[in-house]
């Protein structure tokens, strides 16, 4: 199945992965043995600079390394400027994104546009952008999966992230359980528009998924060992995009569903719970395992409808019929004309994410 339409097909990963309890003081001197400078600059949000930045702190300052704190609340296009900006006035050698998906998108779009290489401090395993070659910028037409570069190195603390609210280690399942219809919509393109398919992308992607599902129940009770098995999932879907050279072994039509909700519901949920619920509906599509799906998100303690998302019918609804325009050029099972407004609600109302 795999197509070797790609003249040219040039892989980068990351070149150091630490995880384990306590890692977290390891930071200071991985970016010494790298050889990546003396001047940090760490994107973060509020609430893990409050919590954790002694850690980092008293790293760095072991290994005798400089670094400022930029604060951001989104990754906004305009909040990944103001960090650049703020950012390059300390004329950093490397960039450390601490914390959760946008502050770490936040610090490669930043690293990127500096030049220089970036190191991913995950707080909470909730996303698979921990170790993915790509930034996810919100603009004012949806969300841009800007290509960038992979984390050099990836540090995840296990102890800090099964710390972490219960909610995040279960919506990082909830992204991995997404490639199942991902995937899927991946091989559609592939057939349908003959886009490139790598199979090998894929299959690692899948494996991501068969992960999180086999330690379901370990995930649910959370902890150190679920913190484990969960960063393994995220980091090897990160490497299963940079071997793709996009998003496509980890983003479909679920995440064009989410991405539609995070445009228009007044209080989105978690990246990873939205998608998780769209990958029931998009299962549902494809004509695949929908209920299975379904079950194994309530094993692992995911929301599966509407109301256990915090969000309105009306809204599901809705990013159900405009999800197909936010990624024009991304085929996948919404097709070019997407779902009507009663076929979106029909959905919704068999899968039971409506009622
Ligand atoms: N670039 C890529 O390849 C990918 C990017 N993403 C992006 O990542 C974002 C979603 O990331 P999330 O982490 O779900 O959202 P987020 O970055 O908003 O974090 C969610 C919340 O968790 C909090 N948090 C993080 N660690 C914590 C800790 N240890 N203790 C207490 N609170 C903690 C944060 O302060 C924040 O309030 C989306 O914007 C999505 O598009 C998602 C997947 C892949
Ligand atoms: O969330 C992602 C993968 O899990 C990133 O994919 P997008 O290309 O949809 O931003
Ligand atoms: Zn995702």
């Amino acid at each position: 199945m795999s197509t070797l339409v790609q003249r040219r097909h040039e892989i980068e990963l990351p070149k150091r992965i630490l995880i384990g309890t306590d890692v977290v003081n390891e930071v200071g001197n991985t970016i010494r043995q790298l050889d990546l400078g003396s001047n940090a600059i760490i994107i973060t949000g509020p609430h893990v600079y409050q919590k954790y930045h002694n850690l980092l702190e008293e790293s760095l300052e072991r290994s005798k390394i400089e670094y400022n704190f930029v604060i951001v609340k989104s990754s906004t296009a305009d909040d990944a400027e103001h960090a650049l900006e703020e950012a390059r006035a300390y004329k950093p050698s490397v960039v450390i994104g601490f914390g959760g998906g946008k502050s770490i998108d936040i610090a490669k779009y930043v690293a990127f546009k500096l030049g220089v290489e970036m190191v991913s401090v995950p707080t909470a395993a909730s996303h698979d952008g921990i170790a993915s070659p790509f930034a996810s910028i919100k603009g004012v037409n949806g969300p841009v999966s800007m290509k960038v570069k992979p984390p050099i190195a990836i540090i995840a603390d296990t102890r800090i992230i099964a710390e972490a609210p219960s909610r995040l280690l279960r919506a990082g399942s909830g992204d991995l359980i997404a490639k199942l219809t991902a995937v899927r919509d991946w091989k559609l393109a592939h057939k349908l528009k003959g886009e490139y398919y790598g199979e090998y992308a894929a299959s690692l992607a899948l494996l991501s998924a068969r992960h999180v599902i086999r330690y379901a129940i370990t995930i649910r009770r959370g902890g150190i060992e679920a913190a484990h098995i969960v960063v393994e999932g995220l980091i090897s879907s990160g490497v299963a995009m940079c071997i793709a050279g996009s998003t496509r072994p980890a983003s479909g039509s679920e995440h064009l569903f989410s991405h539609a909700l995070d445009m228009i519901a007044p209080k989105p949920a978690l990246h990873g719970e939205q998608v998780a619920i769209g990958t029931i509906m998009m299962m549902y599509l494809h004509g695949g395992p929908w209920k299975r799906i379904r079950r194994i998100l309530r094993k692992i303690g995911l929301p599966t409808t509407a109301r256990e998302l915090g969000i309105k019918d009306e809204y599901i609804i809705k990013a159900l019929t405009i999800a197909h325009r936010v990624r024009p050029e991304r085929y996948t099972i919404l097709g070019e004309s997407g779902l009507t407004w009663e076929a979106a609600e029909r959905i919704a109302r068999i899968t039971g994410v409506i009622d």
